[in-house]
């Protein structure tokens, strides 16, 4: 197992047909932490030429092994979850340098990683297909499920290494190659995956890792026709460049996408139990959880009780070194990011409201290095202010006051994006009405976010389409062929 130093640099190649190669464009970029900016890694700079020898290579490798039986496709991919979960203290310390998530945050990041791949090969036994009698005499319909071919996968910062287990899994298993292209900002731990690959002998040529600009090698990789699915994890513009580009040659794209989850908390909700989920859901990975709780509402008869124990947890955050394990919320992932929290921040001001907590930088010389935030509450917000609608993705959080059910409905509603949402209650009625009236594809009921392999992770409207796990995540990794035999 590899060791790391706290200060080790890694320089490393592109991961295509097996092989380590540098970029044709001899250009490197170098990884910074959002610790302490310092350097903890480079990486080279693929462009459309790379693509296309990754695409050629997984084309190529994907013939053989789709005629692999799915079981023993399954069985190497055990072996490459078990390798990924032996290597846990490297990964995470990765992770963590590169990404400035807490260590243990870390640690559970590759402890998913690897069930994410342990689920899809649960669904090796469960590839099945369809006979059906025909309306003609002595025929027969037969539906056969078969791997799409080549998998395009690109993946975003906040979880880098569990996304790509997310998608390589299915990937793989459903009898795909797959080209994986993670973000620049945070490459490091995924390219690791290459190194584990190769040791548990998955053909060179399965699993190819490219890095490189999205808006470059991430374009060229979605614009080849070798690419019969692009999933993709990230921003909705982005999503929706890559949703253009696959639609020169009709590719099938799944696109996980931004969210702006609202938290309601009703009057007779369990406070304790609502308090606990809603600050875990907002300031966890600080903040940077597609599915977090983005704004809360809260009834007017419990706010005062409620806010006084929220915001108990909330003075009680340490931000500090995420090495550290004294640590509760470590920076942002990089410099864009803080630029955007002191817009909401600004913004919010401007529009009337109160910084109830935080709201900057955090003081001290631990922090004149890095990318630093505060953990920030937002009082006295209206519907219509900018922070109740523009994704945050980071530790601020606005708070309003509501009375009526109809009203908060309206309000959760009234927003561009429709992933996950957060609901406290104790009344069924009421719950089953937020299930009928709320427009989101994950609602999380009396408790915070945290969505899990067998279910579906689903956006709507600009949140992304198609959806991942599951079943019906699995199944959108192969294509299906229909036989009509006459005999
Ligand atoms: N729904 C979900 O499950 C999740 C959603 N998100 C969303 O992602 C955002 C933060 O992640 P972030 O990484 O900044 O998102 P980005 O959209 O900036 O990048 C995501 C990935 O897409 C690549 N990319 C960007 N533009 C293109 C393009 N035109 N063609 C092909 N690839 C492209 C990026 O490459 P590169 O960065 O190298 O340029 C990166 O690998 C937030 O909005 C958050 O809501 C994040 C996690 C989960
Ligand atoms: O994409 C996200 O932010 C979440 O889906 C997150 O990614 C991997 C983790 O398992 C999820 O919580």
């Amino acid at each position: 197992m590899q060791t790391i130093t706290e200060t080790e640099v890694k320089e490393y190649k592109l991961f295509i047909n097996g092989e380590w190669i540098e970029a044709s464009s001899g250009q490197t970029e170098d990884v910074i932490s959002p610790i302490d900016e310092a350097v903890v890694g480079k990486v080279q700079m693929g462009d459309e030429h790379e693509a296309n020898l990754a695409l050629e290579a997984a084309e190529n490798a994907q013939k053989a092994w789709k005629k692999v039986p799915a079981i023993e496709r399954a069985n190497l991919l055990r072996k490459f979850a078990a390798e990924i979960r032996a290597n846990k203290p490297y990964l995470s310390n990765l992770l963590t340098r590169e990404q400035g998530k807490l260590l243990s945050v870390a640690e559970m990041e590759v402890e998913v990683t690897a069930t994410f791949i342990e689920y899809a090969c649960d669904w090796a036994r469960h590839i099945e297909g369809d006979i059906i009698p025909s309306n003609n005499p002595k025929e027969q319909i037969w539906i056969q499920k078969i791997p799409r071919g080549v998998i395009v996968a690109i993946t975003a910062w906040n979880f880098p290494l569990a996304l790509a287990g997310r998608k390589i899994g299915p990937a793989l298993v459903a009898g795909n190659a797959i080209v994986v292209k993670p973000t620049q900002e945070t490459p490091l731990a995924t390219l690791e995956l290459g190194f584990l690959a190769e040791k548990v002998g998955i053909p060179a040529g399965l699993i190819n890792i490219v890095t490189g600009k999205g808006r470059v090698l991430g374009n060229a990789l979605v614009a080849s026709p070798i690419t019969k699915m692009v999933t993709m994890t990230g921003s909705t513009p982005a999503g929706q460049s890559i949703f253009k580009t696959a639609s020169e040659h009709l590719a099938h794209v799944q696109l996980e996408l931004g969210g702006k989850a609202p938290a309601i908390v009703f009057a007779d909700a369990d406070i304790d139990q609502a308090v606990d989920a809603c600050f875990h859901s907002r300031f966890d990975n600080c903040g940077q959880v597609c599915t977090c709780n983005e704004r809360m509402y809260v009834h007017e008869d419990i706010y005062e009780a409620f806010m006084e124990k929220f915001m108990e947890k909330v003075k009680n955050i340490k931000v500090g070194n995420p090495l550290d394990a004294a640590s509760t919320m470590g920076p942002k992932v990089n410099a864009s990011e803080i630029k955007n929290m002191e817009h909401l921040v600004a913004k919010s001001i401007e529009e009337g409201a109160t910084i109830a907590h935080g709201g900057g930088k955090p003081s001290g010389s631990e922090f004149e290095k890095g990318f630093w935030f505060e953990p920030t509450v937002i009082t006295d917000v209206t519907q219509d202010m900018t922070v109740v609608h523009e994704e945050a993705f980071g530790p601020i959080l606005p708070v309003l006051k509501f009375k009526e059910f109809d009203q908060v409905v309206e309000f959760a509603n009234d927003c561009e994006f429709g992933l996950a949402a957060m609901v406290f209650t104790q009344d069924i009625k009421t719950i089953m009405q937020l299930n009928e009236d709320l427009e989101f594809g994950e609602i999380y009921v009396n408790r915070g976010h945290g969505e899990q392999h067998q279910g579906f992770h689903n956006g709507y409207k600009l949140s992304g389409t198609g959806g991942e796990d599951g079943k019906y995540g699995f199944e959108q990794y192969m294509e299906k062929k229909t036989f009509y035999v006459k005999y």
